[in-house]
């Protein structure tokens, strides 16, 4: 729907989570004269990129009760997209010598880069006071028409609050997906997620099995060939008779998916080689987890779909009240929080209208039937992928009027797939897009976002 002129309706709104989707949508909402509470478990803003060396004590995460650590990024990580398409639109994520010497200026920086970004950006626009650090929301239900969130804070103290509406910026890269492998019981070597993975040093000279050839895969099984004595990556895209040994290392080989591990300690792949493992490291991706949320059965994740969920963002019978940030998954992630942000910002305020509960429940069935027609499982419902991805931020532009996605921005998320996918030992530091990046600068430079081009980023 087009924006309306109904006059702003400025409502009690809660934000769960001071990540980049957070700190985005606290932004909009105040924007919108919304008034808003964020609760941050954590010290400090930026989420998942605020590394920690801790790792949770369930190597697997697999015990509900284990403590929480809520950060996957492991020590060596450098982003996996270039910087210019990951910024928000009026605060590019461009190189900032003139703060600090330990910043980093490349194309693809470090996670400390990342970090020093978001804190930047929370800094410049004032999101500080609106966070409530050390305060984890436990609870979230409705209370006639209004939400209660329950909330405890470091000290074990809780409290209920009423809210007009929650937005929910919880992260989804926290509560491991395990990879099921036929005889793991009775194999005694050690598995852990990549979530709990930090650094190398603890494989040194062991063999090493990496189950996912994505971007963690990729990455983690690269830092472990400086120091264990062989690496064995199982992709499930792979055919079963893939054998290679990679480019970059000596030790470094790509199999199909494990046929099944062995109690004498072997694996065995569909490729028919066996190698005698010391570890299994899953890198198998995440589930959406919101532990805290009841809504009476009405929102569900079956197979990692959140559902029913309007575009994404909003339960049809629970709208506006309740929405969520940041869900989908093959895009450009920090466009997707604002746009979306703007977007719950404008309907809670009256100025953007969304259609009825049964025209939203027509248009989820009608995204679940076309996943289906496609032969997608479900857990690739908020999967949206290059030419997707840029249709629905478009479509969520448009609602709220604002202007298409930058062509760069897209064609530059697009290219880096590609390199990453064609290139994965090179991608971060060789490039034939630098028309790209000059577009990306000419374009913040128009702006006024940015006083001069920065030299050393061109490849
Ligand atoms: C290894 C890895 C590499 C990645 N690399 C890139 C990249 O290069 N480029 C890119 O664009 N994206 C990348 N991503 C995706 C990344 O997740 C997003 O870019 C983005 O940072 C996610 O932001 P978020 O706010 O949705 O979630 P998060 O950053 O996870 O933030 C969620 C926040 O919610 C808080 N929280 C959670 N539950 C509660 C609760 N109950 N109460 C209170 N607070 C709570 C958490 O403490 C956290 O601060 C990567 C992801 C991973 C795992």
């Amino acid at each position: 729907m087009a924006p309306s002129c109904s006059p702003i309706n400025p409502l009690h709104v809660a934000v769960i989570g001071a990540g980049a989707a957070g700190l985005v949508a606290a932004r909009e909402l105040r924007r919108e004269s919304h008034s808003v509470v964020v609760f941050e478990r954590n010290t400090e803003v930026g989420g998942l990129w605020v590394y920690t060396p801790q790792s949770e004590p369930d190597p697997l995460s697999l015990d509900p009760n284990r403590t929480v650590v809520h950060s996957s990024v492991y020590d060596s990580l450098r982003t996996n997209l270039p910087r210019e398409c990951m910024g928000y639109s009026d605060f590019p994520f461009v190189p900032r010598p003139e703060h600090d010497e330990s910043r980093d200026p490349r194309r693809y920086p470090t996670h400390r880069e990342v970090l020093a970004y978001l804190r930047d950006f929370a800094r410049e626009f004032k999101l500080v006071e609106m966070v409530r650090f050390g305060t984890e929301v436990v609870l979230v239900e409705q209370d006639g028409r209004k939400w209660k969130i329950r909330s405890r804070n470091s000290d074990g103290v809780s409290r209920d609050e009423i809210f007009d509406s929650v937005v929910v910026c919880n992260g989804h890269y926290t509560e491991p997906r395990v990879a099921q492998i036929p005889g793991i019981d009775l194999w005694p070597g050690k598995q852990l997620h990549s979530h709990n993975y930090r650094v190398p040093d603890p494989f040194k000279d062991q063999v090493v099995v990496v189950i996912g050839n994505f971007a963690s895969g990729s990455d983690i099984s690269k830092d472990l060939t400086g120091v264990a004595k062989e690496v064995h990556i199982a992709a499930r895209s792979k055919p079963s008779e893939t054998y290679e040994k990679l480019p970059g290392a000596d030790n470094l080989w790509l199999h199909p998916m494990i046929e099944t591990a062995c109690k004498d300690g072997s694996i065995v792949f569909k490729n028919g080689k066996v190698v005698q493992a010391d570890t299994i490291v899953h890198c198998t991706g995440y589930i959406y987890h919101f532990p805290f949320l009841n809504t009476n059965g009405y929102i569900t994740v079956d197979d990692n779909c959140v559902g029913p969920l309007y575009k994404h963002v909003f339960p049809p019978a629970l709208a506006p009240g309740l929405s969520f940030i940041g869900l989908p998954w093959m895009t450009l992630l920090f466009t997707l929080f604002e746009l979306q942000s703007k977007w719950v910002a404008a309907v809670l305020s009256g100025r953007v209208t969304l259609p009825s509960e049964d025209k939203m429940m027509e248009d989820t069935s009608a995204l679940y039937a076309k996943r289906d027609a496609n032969g997608f499982p479900k857990r690739y419902t908020h999967r949206l992928g290059v030419v997707g991805q840029a249709e629905y931020l478009n479509w969520i532009a448009d609602q709220i009027g604002e202007p298409p996605v930058e062509q760069w921005r897209n064609k530059e998320l697009e290219d880096g797939y590609v390199r990453l996918a064609t290139q994965s030992d090179t991608f971060r530091d060789k490039w034939d897009d630098d028309h790209l990046i000059a577009e990306a600068y000419e374009d913040f430079l128009r702006q006024k976002l940015i006083s001069a081009i920065p030299s050393q980023i061109f490849g």
